[in-house]
């Protein structure tokens, strides 16, 4: 009965999440989509200069790769950045800050989408975090099963440090992996955790000296399911996962209302606002240093 409501629960999202990959596939690769022709591993590097940060496009380009992978019968994915510095800066402020508002709508819509589809992909996943992953991008990282970090890197959900809240899915990607109390106190704090304190708490599951070890690491990861029955695996992960997304599902229009008018709240808008204003800042003057 679970079962099947599960898959019915699925097919019902993949229209959805199909239709918008097919309306928005982005002119240029945002995302690199490699497989292994030995080990069947899919390797899917974002691709969106400077810093990953997500915007329509991007997403919708990862969703069209998660359901690529999952149509051509890889073994596994392994999610990585395609620059050595940030693996992924999370949402695009500029989504955020101001917005249109129709175009809010579809944003935090493709939002929803590509943690479903992440966190739902049928085939073993792990993250290659081989940069910063602040906020969004700690959510793809922890959607993800497995997480290998390079060290001297930041990792967390950091919206309390700009004035957000961040929405009960989203939470749900910390209690998936911290303690209720640990995760309680980070979100709260906004923490943004060194790679090092990242593995003592076990947001991350082991630390690699390059990104090809990170990489080796995923793959092993992806190999212990190798005695698995791919069905009877993925079926598996997804009741478990079932009332994590159930939050979700049952209730996109309302996370959608509850967001938006979140995001235009003069509070909120004036906090981004000034957050986003020194991030550039700090860019600039590091320009002005080089
Ligand atoms: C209900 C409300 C919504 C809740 C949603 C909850 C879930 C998710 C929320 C989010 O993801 S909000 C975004 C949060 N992201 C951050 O706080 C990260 C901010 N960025 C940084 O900390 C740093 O940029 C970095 C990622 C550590 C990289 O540092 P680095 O020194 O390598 O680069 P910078 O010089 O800082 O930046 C380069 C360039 O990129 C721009 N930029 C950085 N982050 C973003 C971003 N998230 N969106 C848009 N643009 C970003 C930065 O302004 C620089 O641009 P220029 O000034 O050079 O044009």
């Amino acid at each position: 009965m679970l079962r099947s409501k599960i898959l019915n629960r699925i097919r019902l999202l993949k229209p959805v999440i199909d239709r918008r990959c097919m309306s928005s596939a982005s002119k240029t690769p945002l995302t690199l989509l490699e497989v292994d022709d030995k080990s069947g591993i899919a390797t899917l590097s974002l691709n969106r200069p400077p810093v990953n940060s997500l915007n329509i496009d991007l997403m919708n380009s990862i969703i069209e790769s998660i359901t690529e992978i999952e149509g051509n019968k890889s073994r596994g994915l392994i999610l990585t950045s395609a620059n050595d510095r940030v693996f992924c800066a999370g949402l695009d402020l500029n989504e955020l800050h101001k917005p249109n508002q129709e175009r809010l709508k579809e944003f935090w819509a493709v939002f929803q989408d590509v943690w479903l589809a992440l966190h739902l992909c049928s085939v073993p996943t792990a993250a290659a975090i081989n940069g910063h992953a602040p906020a969004g991008g700690c959510l793809l990282a922890t959607a993800c099963e497995y997480r290998v970090m390079l060290p001297q890197m930041t990792i967390g959900l950091n919206e309390t440090q700009f004035g957000y809240m961040a929405p009960k899915w989203v939470m749900l990607s910390y209690l998936s992996v911290l303690p209720r109390r640990l995760a309680e106190r980070a979100l709260t704090q906004g923490k943004l955790f060194t790679t090092a304190e990242a593995l003592d708490v076990g947001l991350v599951d082991e630390i690699a000296a390059s990104k090809e070890e990170a990489l080796a690491k995923c793959s092993t990861f992806i190999d212990s399911f190798s005695k698995a029955n791919p069905l009877a695996r993925s079926l598996t992960k997804k009741q478990i996962r079932e009332p994590d997304v159930q939050k979700l599902i049952a209730d996109r229009a309302g996370d959608l209302k509850e967001c938006l008018e979140y995001i235009n709240s003069p509070l909120l808008q004036d906090g981004l606002g000034a957050y986003f204003e020194a991030l550039k800042q700090k860019s600039r003057s590091k320009a002005g240093k080089s």
